[in-house]
């Protein structure tokens, strides 16, 4: 049998059990991996991939600039080349001062299809993906967050690895003839260059908020029609309770 004591000294012994844990667990997050790749080394390893270009043109006038994905031979498929080249075109864009808004598009009214299947074959190692999506995530944030209105335009296909790149631009202007889809699940991949994370800020989120919403002004209505009803019933009851009193009166009155 425990008492009352051994259980609190037995709930302290867990609780700093678990403290320890959580604090070795923070400071290992939080140290920095000396196993981990520079930016350089993912650079030299994915330069090593796949022809294409990624096209930066600035209007210095308008202050708009033009990104174009340029590989089509391949429907505009982002090699390790055009991962390197987008983000450096992204780190021109990050110190243009005069600059207002990118528009990002794919060559020949094709936006794009994803990563290259060929690159990610030969590059499908622990390694190789660590690397890609190391690369990725931290190039499409960095696009999320330049200090330029984003713009992506759906032309054609934009599909895996492209609707990531799309939904990270903060508006997509569709063509009729687009195709978006994350088609990640069907070839047995998560999406890994952050896509499901904007989604969820470009889709999820404003959703959720606006069924929250219409759930609130339902459950609102029902309060006010039961109350209103219970409210009913009441002063009806009270109605008649007095009628009976005010009868009651009457008939004592006549006798
Ligand atoms: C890593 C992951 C991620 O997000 O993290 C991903 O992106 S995975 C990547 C997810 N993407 C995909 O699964 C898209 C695969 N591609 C397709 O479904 C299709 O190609 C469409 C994009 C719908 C286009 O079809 P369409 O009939 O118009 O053209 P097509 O299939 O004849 O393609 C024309 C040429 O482009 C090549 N091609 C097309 N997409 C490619 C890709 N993503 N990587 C490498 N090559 C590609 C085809 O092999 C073909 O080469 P030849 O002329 O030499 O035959």
């Amino acid at each position: 049998m425990l008492n009352a004591k051994m259980i609190r000294s037995k709930f302290t012994v867990t609780f700093k059990n678990c403290k320890i844990v959580t604090q070795t667990f923070l400071i290992n997050s939080m140290s920095t991996d000396s196993s981990q790749p520079s930016f350089e080394e993912i650079r030299k390893y994915l330069w090593g991939f796949g022809k294409g270009n990624v096209n930066l043109s600035k209007n210095e006038d308008t202050g708009i600039a033009t990104l174009v994905l340029n590989n089509p031979e391949k429907r505009n498929a982002i090699s390790g080349q055009m991962m390197v080249h987008l983000r450096d075109c992204i780190e021109e864009l990050e110190k243009w001062k005069s600059g207002k808004a990118v528009i990002l598009q794919g060559h020949n009214n094709i936006f794009c299809s994803g990563a290259d299947l060929d690159f990610v074959r030969a590059a499908g190692t622990k390694q190789g993906a660590s690397y890609m999506s190391t690369w990725m995530q931290d190039t499409l944030n960095r696009l999320q967050r330049l200090p330029l209105i984003s713009v992506s335009l759906l032309e054609g296909f934009a599909i895996g690895g492209g609707a990531e790149v799309a939904v990270s631009c903060d508006y997509i202007v569709v063509a009729n003839n687009a195709k978006f889809g994350f088609v990640h699940a069907k070839m047995g991949l998560v999406p890994v260059w952050g896509g499901t994370t904007s989604c969820l800020t470009f889709m999820i989120i404003p959703y959720t908020f606006v069924l929250a919403t219409f759930l609130a002004l339902i459950y609102l209505l029902f309060v006010i029609i039961v109350i209103n009803k219970k409210h009913c019933i009441g002063l009806r009851q009270m109605g008649i309770h007095h009628l009976r009193q005010y009868l009651e009166q009457i008939d004592n009155n006549d006798e």
